[in-house]
């Protein structure tokens, strides 16, 4: 895999080649190699939400991202993965010879020859995958591709899983299947199809390697025969026989091979396959020295490799309609030949017929009536009634069995290079060793800081587009998803946010405390001075709303320097909590313990009327201020102490209080942020009503279908409670290092709007971005959020330019925000003495784009107070007074409300009052 990042403009997306239950493939060219095409899967993330694919997806990501690290012929290779604004990509081998299963249609039935062939590479992929420690858990026909020359690739992971022992062709490998239902349990995350289902995970809930050996052999028998062995009237039916071994070939229906046109040797071979007792089952290795393989050198991979339509020098062979291809391989010559009608080389696939939805639901419930019926009793309790020829039972608690996900192991936190202590890295301004947040940040000081601008920064975007429909479009196909793609998402990630949550408790541990209380995102020393401040009020007057702007704050900065210098002599520890709430404890080294203690609440995170303003504040330079708005309570300027008035802190206080000092406060609040969005959509998530497809019985139960659901939305997404949430976090951040590119996010566009699109069923979670601390999107240019809508106001050129500097304008200034201008004569240069001051302020996402902004009112303290020109001033107040002004339609106030805070949203009632 390579590491540099791609997206969907690097590609041209060609026609469809099909559907799956979460996905659209497209063929596509790579426009830097325009040879090599690509099969690209586009997911729609709304979909993969909506019907809790999540799980799915990511098991899918990871497992092809692990077996990439090694080719093989026989994978379909993923090659990239990346996402926009609504879709998730996967770029992989492409496959132009379609499904096996097509080709079996055209053909009915395989030869002898190519059922070896077939099955030789089928053993030979199998083997690799296996030796990886994966479980397919879902091979059928349907899942194996053909490439040009006819050999096959086998694809879908999304529904494996993993055995951790490393040890690979060992049938008796089996994990428990906590996926797989049980008798109080409907789960709608099993995975498999019927008539390939196993019986070990009927009978006993458990897959393992042998799960897939038995696929295989059903997939033999069909290849011979035309259809899987196993196929009731419906699928109770299927798996009555799949446990009985009913089977044409099966014990209780002997065949006479005498007059059957299958090669005896298969028939062998499947029988010692479809053996229900997993211990009997014959395992890959042996199934290698079958006689079936006898002339087959599993060594000569080459040779095994060879396409069906390749002759012997691995030349393609000429396409001569009514005969049959060579045989690739010198062996048993077939009993009877199998007349073909169509040339196997003219089989196409570019346009697939769309796929029915997957039948996992119904293969599910099905597994649960049947398992009722039967008076099969397969909870946990009964792993040990397997018969004691049985595989040796390993749960998913023992250590060496894990998901999928868990194969991947997270990066070392506890590496000597990221166990420096605080006091060291204090001592060092250099970038730190900081995780880079995965989300976009608003914070353009510290991006700038690490990451030098971008010369061909992209203008900010245009308004941000509502949602697309699914399926998914590809952004040639759409000019939503153009734009959409040009932006990283915003909004919460869920997954990152797990991974970094997960990354921060590890940190806390490596800070070396232990001690500290886990729940706390970030805590360090900081100056705090607060301006209460009143609508109207004595301490300090806001005339209206749009005063809040690059004026009104570089004058408060003005008028209470003093203040804000004083405020420097005392330290306090600011705390963040993962629940969002902000506070701080004197830390003035005079003070005694117990005032020491005592913790100040400022705000929650979660306030709806609280804005955040960066105003040129660099963790690295210790400069500027964030400031904290809660709106007509407070202003609170935190500004950072020097590293020199650290160094004098005592090693040991920095080190039991400070807590994730590599990650950058701004980055932390939208972490917070982020999580009680998450929460949030978790418990959205948790009482989202099943589909009709799963049986009344299970839906008559509250608590299982919460507990089904919360299973079907795997580990990643869906705590039941506090604990597991931490579970999942667990697993998420063991996924991180494998997928080196871009995790993948969970949009709040995706999770909060409802959309015209939006299923009815799917309660959409109240909107999170009510107020201004809300996620921004990152742009490259330095962080520039790009689809705010303030922001696309700004590139409108509508934002007015200060009388002082006519020719300035805030699109250029923006474009132009890392690079150094001339600072304008301020007061507040005697606080900051950096060049260039900023505020900004996270704007917030619409779905529709609301009319353009006029200037913005100035008022006479312009003129008193210079703002500099490399400004972004605050955006979303503005924008929403506007909107609310101005729009024509409740909708749109609606939406601009919506993005709001609260303050807006009583502005607004009083608008309606008036
Ligand atoms: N690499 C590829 N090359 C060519 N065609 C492909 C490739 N991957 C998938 N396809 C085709 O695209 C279609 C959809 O594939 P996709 O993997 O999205 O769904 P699926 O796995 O078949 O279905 P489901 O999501 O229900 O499991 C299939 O018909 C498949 O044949």
């Amino acid at each position: 895999m390579t590491s540099r990042k791609r997206s969907p403009h690097d590609f041209i997306f060609k026609e469809e080649l099909g559907h799956g239950s979460y996905s659209t493939v497209f063929k596509a060219l790579d426009k830097k190699s325009p040879n090599k095409t690509y099969a690209i899967k586009v997911c729609s993330k709304k979909h993969i939400i909506k019907e809790a694919k999540v799980k799915y997806v990511t098991i899918e990501k990871n497992t092809m991202n692990l077996l990439a690290q090694k080719h093989h012929a026989g994978i379909i290779k993923l090659y990239y993965t990346f996402h926009d604004e609504e879709n998730l990509y996967f770029v992989l081998d492409f496959a132009p010879g379609g499904e096996l299963l097509s080709l079996l249609h055209r053909m009915g039935t395989f030869n002898d020859v190519w059922t070896r062939h077939f099955t030789v590479q089928l053993i030979d992929a199998l083997e690799f995958i296996h030796s990886h420690g994966i479980i397919h858990r879902d091979l059928k026909p349907e899942n194996v591709l053909l490439d040009r020359d006819g050999r096959l690739m086998i694809t879908d992971f999304g529904a494996a899983a993993t055995i951790d022992s490393g040890l690979s062709d060992d049938s008796t490998k089996y994990k428990s299947d906590d996926n797989c239902p049980n008798d109080n349990q409907n789960c709608a995350s099993f995975v498999g199809t019927a008539e390939y289902v196993s019986p070990e995970l009927l009978l006993y809930n458990q897959c393992g390697y042998g799960s897939d050996i038995w696929a295989l052999g059903c997939m033999i028998f069909q290849f011979v025969q035309g259809h899987p062995p196993f196929r009731g009237e419906n699928e109770l039916k299927t798996f009555e026989k799949i446990v009985a071994l009913d089977y044409p070939w099966g014990p209780n229906n002997r065949i006479n091979i005498s007059v059957s046109s299958v090669n005896p040797l298969v028939i062998n071979l499947v029988q010692k396959i479809l053996v229900v007792g997993v211990n009997e089952r014959i395992s890959l290795k042996l199934i290698k020295r079958h006689s079936y393989f006898s002339k087959i050198d599993w060594n000569d991979k080459a040779k095994i490799w060879r396409g069906i339509w390749q002759n012997s020098q691995g030349q393609s062979i000429p396409q001569t309609s009514g005969t049959l291809p060579n045989s690739p391989q010198n062996i048993l010559p077939s009993r009877q030949l199998h007349i073909i009608d169509t040339p196997a080389r003219s089989i196409q696939i570019t346009k697939q017929k769309r796929k029915k939805p997957t039948k996992i639901s119904n293969t599910t419930s099905s597994i649960v009536v049947w398992r009722k019926r039967l008076g099969i009793s397969t909870g946990k309790d009964d792993l040990g009634t397997v018969p004691s020829a049985g595989p040796t039972m390993i749960t998913a608690s023992d250590s060496n069995i894990s998901t999928s996900t868990r194969a991947h192991s997270a990066p070392n936190v506890n590496s000597p290079q990221n166990s420096q202590s605080n006091q060291a890295k204090r001592m060092q301004p250099v970038v730190p060793n900081r995780i880079p947040p995965k989300v976009p940040v608003v914070n353009v000081n510290m991006r700038n800081m690490s990451t030098p601008p971008s010369k061909s920064a992209n203008p900010p975007s245009k308004p941000v587009n509502p949602p697309s429909r699914t399926p998914p479009i590809p952004p040639q196909f759409s000019s939503a998803s153009a734009s959409a793609s040009a932006s990283v998402p915003a909004s919460a990630a869920l997954l990152e946010s797990s991974i970094e949550t997960q990354h921060q408790d590890a940190m806390q541990t490596l800070d070396g405390n232990s001690n500290t209380d886990i729940h706390i995102l970030k805590q360090d020393y900081v100056f705090i001075y607060g301006i209460p401040y009143e609508h109207e009020g004595p301490a300090m007057s806001l005339n209206s709303y749009n005063k809040i702007d690059n004026d009104l704050i570089t004058s408060l900065v003005s008028q209470h320097k003093e203040e804000l210098k004083i405020s420097e002599l005392f330290l306090q520890l600011l705390t963040l909590k993962k629940n969002g709430m902000l506070s701080y404890k004197n830390t003035d080294m005079e003070e005694n313990e117990s005032r020491q203690n005592e913790e100040h609440q400022m705000a929650n995170i979660e306030d709806t009327d609280l804005s955040m303003y960066d105003f040129e504040f660099n963790e690295l330079t210790r400069k500027g201020f964030l400031i904290l708005e809660k709106y007509k309570k407070k202003l609170w300027f935190i500004s950072l102490p020097s590293y020199s008035l650290l160094s004098k802190i005592p090693f040991n206080a920095v080190k039991s209080l400070t807590v994730n000092n590599n990650e950058n406060w701004v980055d932390c609040f939208f972490r917070a942020r982020q999580l009680l969005e998450e929460k949030q959509i978790l418990d959205r998530i948790s009482n989202v009503s099943f589909d009709s497809k799963v049986s009344t019985e299970t839906s008559s139960s509250p608590s299982i279908s919460r507990k089904e659901h919360t299973a079907s939305i795997g580990n990643i997404v869906a705590p039941p409670n506090h604990n597991s949430k931490h579970e999942i976090q667990n697993n998420v951040s063991q996924n991180k290092n494998i997928g080196e590119e871009i995790p993948f996010h969970i949009p709040n566009s995706v999770k909060n709007k409802p959309t015209a699109n939006s299923a009815p069923s799917f309660k959409q979670p109240r909107v999170l971005s009510g107020n201004n601390l809300s996620r921004t999107s990152k742009k490259t240019n330095g962080g520039v959020p790009n689809s705010a809508p303030a922001v696309n106001t700004f590139n409108n050129s509508t934002v007015p330019v200060p009388n002082h500097r006519p020719s300035a304008n805030l699109t250029n200034n923006k474009h132009n925000l890392a690079t150094s201008k001339k600072q304008s004569p301020s007061t507040f240069s005697t606080l900051s003495p950096t060049t260039k001051s900023q505020i900004k302020t996270t704007g917030y996402r619409q779905s529709t784009p609301s009319p353009p902004l006029p200037p913005m009112e100035f008022t006479a303290m312009r003129e008193k107070y210079c703002a500099p020109s490399n400004m972004v001033i605050s955006s979303s107040r503005y924008e929403v007074l506007h909107t609310l002004n101005n729009s024509q339609t409740n909708f749109d106030r609606e939406i601009a409300s919506r993005g709001a805070s609260a303050a807006f949203r009583s502005l607004q009632k009083s608008k309606k009052k008036k």
